[in-house]
């Protein structure tokens, strides 16, 4: 069994594996401009992190019942337990599907059908973190939060994603101040292809707790300190950054580099489907392309539960570090 983990960057809508892109585009009477699977996985060639958003939100036209966001989140949980994922905070695109017809409602509702009974299910527990796609307009940010509202009691955090150069994170103040005002945690990718002052504006504007990506933070080493002095947490995501050319090749990923520096780091899959695996995948990648030893696996599995949200039940978190201390690499 893969150690024990938690998983705090993935994109539901980027773990549609091509087999139920298919079966639900069959069921919903959607047409998919791929011929089958195989066609559709030579189109997995990425440029840069907007070549591979062009088919993510392709692709998502399958999904249109709240049984559709049912059947794709209870697909990831049951991937990602058999890789020793036990606890995932799940983002979410709800910008995406509201432009397609598709109410908030049909979303929040039908990827909570999965996840209410997650921990009997696939002895996972969840929580949803709600994004807003930056390079669509801050008044739009601000109608999808409040379009949330009814829904609230299932939505722990926001998060910010999509194209992110030329999309600042100060864009987004006012939505991030309402969120925080009505008790929802904070999150924002940065860094990933956009500079080091972006996670310093997301720190500094945003007030955001954990940092998405956050790779680029190396480029600037005054930002590096306050980082490990204030214990953010960066939630890096290796084999999407050499997917989407973030790294040449995996062996030149700074991950050993930054957890050197005391950074508090974790591995995750950003859009498994597409980036050529799930977590376990990532952390199996790491191992061997980066010489992980055994300890620092440990410590990134340690670091999951340290930054994930669960402020709210700490007896869980205590009880899944004890499974990271107790558990025994083969
Ligand atoms: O890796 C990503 N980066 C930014 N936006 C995204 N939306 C889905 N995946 C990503
Ligand atoms: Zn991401």
């Amino acid at each position: 069994m893969p150690i024990p983990k938690a998983e705090l960057h993935l994109h539901i809508e980027g773990t549609l594996e091509p087999e139920l892109a298919f079966a639900l585009a069959a069921r919903n009477g959607v047409e998919l401009p791929y011929a089958d699977t195989e066609a559709l996985r030579k189109a997995y060639l990425f440029e840069d992190l907007q070549s591979f958003l062009n088919l993510y939100y392709e692709l998502m036209a399958v999904l249109r019942t709240e049984r559709d966001f049912e059947d794709l989140a209870n697909a990831y949980l049951a991937r990602a337990a058999a890789q020793g994922v036990r606890h995932a905070e799940i983002f979410f695109d709800p910008q995406a599907h509201l432009a397609r017809g598709v109410d908030m409602g049909t979303v929040v509702e039908g990827l909570w059908r999965a996840l209410g009974d997650s921990e009997t299910n696939h002895g996972i527990s969840t929580r949803l973190i709600m994004c807003f796609l930056r390079d669509e307009s801050a008044d739009s940010a601000m109608e999808t939060l409040e379009a949330a509202k009814p829904y609230l009691h299932r939505i722990t955090g926001i998060g910010l994603d999509s194209a992110e150069v030329g999309h600042p994170p100060v864009k987004f103040r006012e939505v991030y101040e309402a969120a925080a005002a009505l008790g929802l945690r904070r999150v924002a990718h940065a860094g990933e292809e956009g500079p080091p002052a972006y996670i310093t504006e997301a720190l500094d504007v945003l007030g955001v707790e954990r940092v998405d990506h956050g790779l680029r933070c190396m480029e600037d080493a005054d930002l590096v300190a306050r980082l490990v002095r204030d214990r953010i947490p960066l939630t890096l995501c290796p084999l999407s950054n050499v997917r989407l050319r973030a790294v040449d090749v995996l062996a030149e990923h700074p991950l050993p580099a930054m957890l050197d520096a005391g950074l508090l780091c974790t591995v995750n899959s950003d859009d498994p489907a597409y980036f050529g695996g799930y977590v376990g995948d990532n952390f199996d990648a790491v191992r061997s392309a980066l010489g992980l030893s055994v300890d620092r696996l440990r410590e990134l599995a340690r670091n999951s539960f340290v930054a994930s949200f669960l402020e709210d039940d700490e007896e869980l978190r205590a009880r899944y570090l004890a499974e990271v201390e107790a558990y025994e690499f083969s």
